[in-house]
């Protein structure tokens, strides 16, 4: 028995996470598992109903099993609250932290079906299978952060950005295993040019490359890299950064499979895994039926991989998807002429009933 924190959170956190469960209920029955899900309150929706975004009893349902899966946080009901008291700052971030995750890895792969659904041409994108590494746990997000008055009247704010070669070997050696283990290309992507940070991070990781000769390493400022993921985005095999320019290449590597709401994502290296898409709360859609359940179910599907060691089940999941996608059943974000509109519901139906048969 595998015992699944479940935190569906705010927006369409509440919509999507049901499908993935679904899935991975469908996934029980045919090989035999049995999942036990425990829901607790996270977000917004944990401040509204006991006034604290990661209620102790939350990380504690976390702790205490054997991976977690999380739908999105956070919404304009909750910007203006003391930043400790926000989805974003008071629960999610120490949450990764809490939990010792690390390694935030955000896998890009385009889909078959969906070549004609991103904004992208064919020929640049088809056959895309990225996978970026995002140190989670460190940099901008939980370096010290400050306001000061300033003498002209105004303000002054800080938010350091440093890492320790422990915190850059760490992340770099997972990066290098996993490079071992698919295309055998890493590239670190840095801002060495100019930040001491990067420095240090582009140091670190050459002095690893002796230990992978095996592996093709090279280096990328980040603004080119952001460029190259649009001109040639398969000249790429694993990409590891720090944590906030991994938050914002993931972004914009989700682009190449058709939509954000296709980016799976998996928080591991600590005590226990955490599932989560890479998009947000989405408010702008939120209540409407309209959210892409996928990227929360692929997530499901890695937490199958990395937590429980069941690859086979993974995979099934994964084709499933694949298959759905092929067959042109689409939610608005990947709507293309020609295709069948289904709603968040319906999508997660088609990917469990195929789990039944495929
Ligand atoms: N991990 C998280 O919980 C997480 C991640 C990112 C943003 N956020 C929070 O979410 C809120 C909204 O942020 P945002 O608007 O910048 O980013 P977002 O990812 O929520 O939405 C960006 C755009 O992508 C669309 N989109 C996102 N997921 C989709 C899906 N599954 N299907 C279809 N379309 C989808 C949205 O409709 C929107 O137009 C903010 O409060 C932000 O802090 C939370
Ligand atoms: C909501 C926010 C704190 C989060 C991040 O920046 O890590 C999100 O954008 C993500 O990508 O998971
Ligand atoms: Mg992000």
């Amino acid at each position: 028995m595998y015992k699944i924190a479940v935190l569906p959170g705010d927006g369409i956190g509440v919509e999507i996470v049901p499908e993935a469960l679904k899935v991975l209920q469908a996934i029980a029955l045919r090989f035999g598992y049995e999942f036990e899900f425990n829901e607790a309150l996270i977000g917004g929706a944990a401040y509204d109903a006991v006034g604290h975004p990661l209620p102790a009893e939350t990380l504690d349902t976390c702790r205490n099993s054997d991976a977690v899966l999380l739908g999105a946080i956070g919404g304009p009901k909750w910007d203006k609250l003391p930043v400790q008291l926000r989805p974003e700052v008071g629960a999610l971030l120490p949450l990764r932290k809490e939990l010792g995750l690390f390694a935030n890895l955000r896998p890009s792969v385009l889909f078959p079906g969906l070549v004609h659904a991103s904004t992208l041409k064919e020929e640049v994108i088809d056959g895309v299978d990225i996978m970026v590494i995002r140190e989670l746990t460190g940099g901008l997000y939980f370096g010290e952060k400050k306001r000061e008055q300033t003498s002209d009247g105004g303000q002054k704010a800080t938010d350091i950005l440093s890492y320790s070669t422990f915190e850059i070997e760490r992340i770099v050696r997972f990066a290098y295993e996993v490079a071992r283990k698919r295309g055998k290309k890493l590239c670190s992507v840095d801002k060495a040019n100019v930040l001491e940070s990067s420095r240090l991070w582009r140091e670190t990781v050459n002095k690893l490359a002796r230990d992978y000769p095996d592996v093709e390493t090279s280096h990328m400022y980040v603004d080119n890299c952001s460029m190259q993921l649009i001109r040639n985005p398969r000249q790429f095999d694993v990409i590891v950064t720090e944590n906030m320019f991994g938050d914002i290449l993931t972004d914009e590597a989700s682009m190449l499979t058709g939509s954000i709401g296709m980016l799976p994502s998996a928080s591991i290296g600590g005590e226990v895994g955490l599932y989560e898409p890479s998009h947000g709360s989405a408010p702008d859609i939120a209540g409407q039926k309209k959210a892409n359940p996928l990227a929360t179910i692929l997530s499901a599907a890695m937490m199958l991989r990395y937590s429980f060691d069941l690859e086979e089940e993974a995979r099934l999941i994964e084709q499933a998807v694949r298959t759905v996608m092929e067959e042109g059943y689409r939610t608005p974000d990947l709507m293309e002429e020609g295709k069948t509109l289904l709603n968040t519901e319906e999508i997660g139906d088609l990917v469990a009933a195929k789990i039944r048969i495929l």
